[in-house]
């Protein structure tokens, strides 16, 4: 990567998506971390500016927005903050939440919260980058579903639901970004040892704990690790990049799937090029 590509995470503040940071400063990159607390997020960027390859370039900023509820106001947010650092090259949607429970016990209230935050909160700020994106011929969007969005897992119900969505989502895109010269990559982590894994456990029904388990825990570092190298090279056609515990003896059906998959999924027929909006400068 070269020094000065700009990067978005969303959720950038903790967990998976701070990692992601951490990953693309330490490779030169600028920064926009995206979440809603503010104090978080100035620890974050703090943490992240201390771990730049060459401090006194790199900038690293945050907003402060919920990326679940307004799409207009996220858009407005991204491109003040391409406004600020330059055209965005990489945006990685990491804001996301699991709520646990069988479906005749979760409350309305909890399935709407998820979906709105798991899907239209990946949906909106990649609606809101990607004509730029095409405009310039260049870019890449990462979606992080889960295993839970591979396999329908017990007390995952909705959760599950939501990171399929993701998928339908990555795919169709997918076909509709790639003659534009951009990439669309989406990760399936298993369990991943971060503040949002930890809140979780809290209500997690022991079905569902049973069956985590046999897919291992992986550190924050490792995924977000894979993530941005897959991101930034991606396979063909399009990246499903699914993180096993290799250390666990499992080989779980996801992976099995995940291989099959990437064979079968459609590219668009080669004849097809769309025009570009314009040349990048
Ligand atoms: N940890 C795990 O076991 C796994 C996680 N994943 C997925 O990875 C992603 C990251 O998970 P993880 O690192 O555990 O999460 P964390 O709970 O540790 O971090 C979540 C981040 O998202 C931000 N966020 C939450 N809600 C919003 C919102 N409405 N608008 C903007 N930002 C928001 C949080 O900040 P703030 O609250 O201040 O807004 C925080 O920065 C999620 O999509 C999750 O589903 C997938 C597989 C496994
Ligand atoms: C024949 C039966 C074999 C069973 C093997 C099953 C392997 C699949 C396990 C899926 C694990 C799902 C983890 C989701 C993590 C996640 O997304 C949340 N922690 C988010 O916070």
């Amino acid at each position: 990567m070269q020094l000065q590509t700009i990067f978005v995470v969303t959720g950038g503040s903790s967990g998976i998506g701070k990692c992601v940071a951490l990953e693309a400063v330490r490779r030169g990159a600028h920064i926009t971390l995206i979440a809603r607390d503010v104090k978080k997020l100035e620890s974050a960027v703090m943490e992240v500016t201390k771990c730049a390859l060459h401090p006194e370039k790199q900038k690293v900023q945050y907003v402060s927005l919920d990326v679940s509820k307004n799409y207009e106001d996220v858009e407005k947010a991204l491109h003040s903050a391409e406004e600020e650092l330059g055209p965005i090259f990489l945006l990685v949607n990491c804001a996301g939440t699991a709520i646990c429970g069988r479906l005749e016990d979760i409350c309305i209230k909890d399935v709407k919260y998820q979906m709105d935050l798991n899907f239209l909160g990946t949906l909106y700020p990649t609606k809101a980058v990607i004509s730029r994106m095409k405009g310039r011929g260049e870019g890449k969007i990462v979606l992080v579903s889960s295993q839970a969005g591979l396999l329908g897992i017990y007390g995952y119900t909705v959760y599950s639901s939501s990171k399929y969505a993701l998928r339908g989502l990555a795919e169709a895109l997918h076909m509709e970004a790639k003659p534009y010269n951009i990439s669309v990559t989406l990760s399936f982590p298993p369990d991943t040892d971060t503040p949002g894994l930890a809140i979780e456990e809290k209500t997690k029904l022991m079905e569902t704990k049973l069956i985590s388990e046999s897919a291992g825990l992986m550190s924050p570092e490792a995924v977000a690790k894979q993530l941005v190298k897959d991101a930034l090279v991606p396979a063909t056609p399009w990246t499903i990049q699914l993180l096993v515990d290799l250390s666990n003896p499992v080989r779980s059906p996801a992976y099995v799937e995940a291989r099959t998959l990437s064979h079968q999924h459609p590219q668009l027929p080669a004849h097809i090029r769309p025009e570009r909006v314009h040349q990048p400068d």
